[in-house]
């Protein structure tokens, strides 16, 4: 430093009434960090004001470094963690995720000032597994994702060796070929702790094991015993491994490399996943030159609407530019404060599930701009979305915010499946509007926001994927003209969010209303009104 520099310091020392010793660890943390010194004055001021002390600031500028967060920026973060009286340790949590998700920390902290739990171990496991997931769904590529890379788009920090060693560990129970590289990825990564390099190996070991690779699974074995020499388990297994290596020379298998790893196999979630990729499907509009685009009038004179229809049995359309950005984001606004984690099934039993991943809440049309969404759907649909307190035609508009990872898995909206199972009472612990209306006859669904990476929905019965283009909305009809059934052809899902944000918002029609509106046909190959007129 220069002498300037010093009696700066000094002169800041004095202000902030430190000792000597304090300002040469603060030098010395300043050199180590690179820091100018009056980036360290401005940390100190703000670390005096929310009264830290100088071990607490420099954990902190590590961070901020690690991060790479801007003084601002961290002072902002002490700001709210101070008021939400968080520790230092809670702090870089929170940091860590804001970075990884690459949220910003505003968002963060008003996730927070809501109530919404800081994040803990669970949600460091829950992240871990939703990343496994959309590794698995999107098939990314295990060097990429390490390193922070998603389809050519970089994320601020890549993953730490822990989570490479964390990724291991879920995919063993997913799928052993991913589970390897994390493993391997994590080897490459620096020395690791003689702990953890015993877990990959023996993780790795059975791996091979399973595969019948003998010759790799010996020296994987001998490798696990450089870092714990006295093993017994693992020198009987090499005596196994080397027996099975002279089995597979006499009998001439030594060598040919089967290569069999172990993956949960799902065939129904496989072609889900599929069409999540985009990969095979009959309506990519480059594939098939029969999706047809249509412009529809609505109820309303002098109105049409531009519909894609991305399958006719059932019918499923997607209406393009039916809201205005700006009645997307009030929707989102007016919903974010509601937001709560999504439950599936029987309301009173308060379940979440991972089979739907993601925050939800309701809005109403006593509010007149939301009102003015509900008259819109009607329009299009020409069914009647009128909200009363008793005998509602449709619900209330179900807002739905989806984080990174975030999907509901393949179900129907309609309720009679679940009749089957014994779950009939459903219907009677619905809330008074909704009592005696019906079931949920046609679902149109606005996308709220342009999704960057994932997030389609699809419908594997019939091999649709219906792309999620903001402003836009998916319309079909969950029962047949016939009305007495639910049409399982309309079995769908959202696929796991990759990148961005994807919020969507759904309205649920009720049969009760629409009785003159979509009448019921003895005929069930009747062409539909509501489609036809
Ligand atoms: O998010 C999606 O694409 C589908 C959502 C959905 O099916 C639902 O909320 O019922
Ligand atoms: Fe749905």
């Amino acid at each position: 430093m220069t002498i300037d520099e010093i009696q700066l310091l000094m002169g800041y020392a004095r202000w902030w009434d430190m000792t000597v010793d304090e300002i040469q660890l603060l030098v010395g943390y300043a050199r180590w960090w690179d820091m100018t010194v009056d980036e360290i004055q401005l940390l100190v001021g703000y670390a005096r004001w929310w009264d830290m002390n100088v071990d607490e600031i420099q954990l902190l500028v590590g961070y901020a470094r690690w991060w790479d967060m801007t003084v601002d920026e961290i002072q902002l973060l002490v700001g709210y963690a101070r008021w939400w009286d968080m520790t230092v340790d809670g702090i870089q949590l929170l940091m860590g995720y804001a970075r990884w998700w690459d949220t910003t920390v505003a968002v963060r902290s008003a996730a927070v000032q809501r109530g919404v739990a800081i994040p803990d171990d669970t949600d460091y496991r829950g992240a871990i597994l939703g990343l496994a997931r959309l590794q698995k769904t999107y098939r990314l590529p295990t060097e990429e994702l390490a390193h922070g890379r998603i389809y050519n788009i970089s994320a601020k920090q890549g993953m730490n060796k822990e989570d490479f060693l964390e990724m291991g560990r879920v995919f063993m129970n997913i799928d052993h070929s991913s589970a390897m590289s994390w493993f391997e990825t994590f080897l490459r990564a620096g020395v690791p702790e003689p702990e953890e390099a015993k877990e990959a190996y023996t993780n790795m070991m059975t791996i091979y094991k399973l595969a019948e690779d003998y010759e790799r699974a010996w020296i994987t074995a001998h490798k696990i015993l450089q870092e714990d020499p006295q093993n017994k388990d693992v020198k009987s297994e090499m005596v196994l491994f080397q027996r099975n290596i002279e089995v597979q020379k006499k009998s001439g298998t030594y060598g040919i490399q089967k290569y069999y790893w172990k993956s949960a196999k799902d065939k129904s979630l496989e072609y889900y996943e599929a069409l999540c990729r985009g990969d095979n499907i009959k309506n990519d509009i480059l594939v098939n030159k029969d999706l047809i685009c249509v412009y529809r009038k609505g109820t309303l004179p002098y109105v049409q609407y531009k519909e894609e229809i991305h399958c006719f049995n059932p019918r499923i359309s997607l209406f393009i530019d039916v809201i205005t950005d700006k009645q997307a984001e009030l929707m989102r606004e007016k919903a974010f404060p509601g937001l709560f984690r999504a439950q599936v099934g029987d309301p009173t039993l308060n379940l979440t599930s991972d089979e739907r991943i993601s925050k939800l809440s309701w809005l109403f049309d006593f509010d007149p701009e939301i009102l003015k969404i509900s008259q819109k759907v009607a329009d299009i649909t020409g069914l009647s979305t009128t909200y009363r307190s008793q005998y509602a035609d449709a619900e209330a508009f179900q807002v739905v915010s989806y984080g990174i990872g975030g999907q509901y898995e393949p179900h129907y909206d309609y309720y009679d499946v679940r009749f089957q199972y014994g779950q009939n009472d459903m219907l009677n612990k619905l809330p008074l509007p909704l009592m005696g209306t019906g079931d949920r006859i046609s679902t149109f669904m606005f996308y709220l926001t342009n999704p960057t990476a994932g997030g389609a929905t699809v419908f594997p019965q019939v091999g649709v994927r219906v792309p999620p283009i903001k402003n836009a909305a998916a319309f079909w009809f969950n029962f047949d003209l016939a009305g007495e059934r639910g049409d399982a052809k309309t079995l769908h899902a959202g696929c796991p969010l990759l990148l961005g944000q994807k919020w969507v918002g759904n309205k649920w029609i009720r049969q009760g209303g629409q009785t003159f509106r979509r009448r019921c046909s003895l005929d069930r190959y009747a062409e539909d009104p509501i489609w036809y007129s």
